[in-house]
């Protein structure tokens, strides 16, 4: 299994009485491709930071790849995080002052699967952006072009899962749809496992499972408190 969850539960510690997950169960297969969606609120990128282990998980069991997330140190999550899962924020998260293909290379080096610059410009390039934007700063590109860097930066290590939180909502119709081909033939390629949040429903064409998250979080019903 890519990844298990068991009896999770979740608040945040600056707000303990509001459980924003509770999961009693859930999965997902390796080389699965899930589209989650849900209203705003739900739990949808608190679900995501957990399972990238930004987040701990304090109750339960949740485990990513065969790995006991809610054993580990917050260093050994990081660690995990760097070498097994590429994350691509709603922000995106790019270094605005480095060029675009030294926000590549910088994450093959936190991985310790250094990747050298032909790698990443072949990825670059597989991204449709070429040599002479890859010289671009981060802070000199369009929002579709920094979308697509950010997925570069994320696919370099070579992780088994990919997770990426609503990037579409700022593209409009023609460029989200080239997106989310090139992101789903991207994956497909790599044999990666791939989960996908998006608020918008059409976007869910070409993915194995299309899942609301209300459907296994028992607290998105209640308005649950601890
Ligand atoms: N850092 C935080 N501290 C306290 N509460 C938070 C924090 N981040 C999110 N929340 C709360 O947790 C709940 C779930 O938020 P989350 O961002 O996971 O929802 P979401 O489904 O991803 O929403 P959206 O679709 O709007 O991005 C919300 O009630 C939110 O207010």
């Amino acid at each position: 299994m890519a990844v298990s969850i068991q009896q999770l539960r979740f608040a945040y510690p600056s707000d303990t009485a509001k459980t924003v997950l509770n999961i009693p169960e859930w999965s997902v297969a390796q080389g699965e491709s899930v589209f989650l969606h849900g209203p705003s609120g739900t739990g949808k990128s608190t679900l995501l930071n957990l399972l990238a282990g930004i987040l701990q998980c304090r109750e339960g069991t949740l485990e990513v790849l065969g790995h006991s997330l809610h054993t580990m140190s917050g260093r050994q999550r990081d660690r995990f995080r760097a070498r097994h899962i590429g994350f691509v924020f709603q922000q995106f998260n790019l270094i605005p002052y480095l060029n675009v293909l030294d926000n590549v290379l910088l994450a093959s080096y936190f991985a310790d699967r250094a990747s050298g610059r032909e790698d990443a410009l072949t990825l670059l390039q597989e991204l449709q952006l070429d040599a002479e934007l890859c010289r671009k700063k981060a802070s000199e590109l369009s929002v579709g072009q920094q979308q697509r860097v950010a997925i570069a930066r994320a696919l370099i290590s070579k992780p088994e899962m990919l997770i990426v939180d609503e990037p579409t909502s700022a593209l409009d119709t023609d460029n989200r749809d080239i997106f989310m081909q090139l992101l789903l033939e991207l994956v497909q390629r790599h044999q990666m496992t791939l989960l996908f949040v998006s608020h918008d429903r059409s976007l869910d064409r070409g993915f194995h499972r299309s899942v609301s998250l209300q459907e296994f979080n028992q607290a998105a019903h209640a308005g649950e408190s601890i």
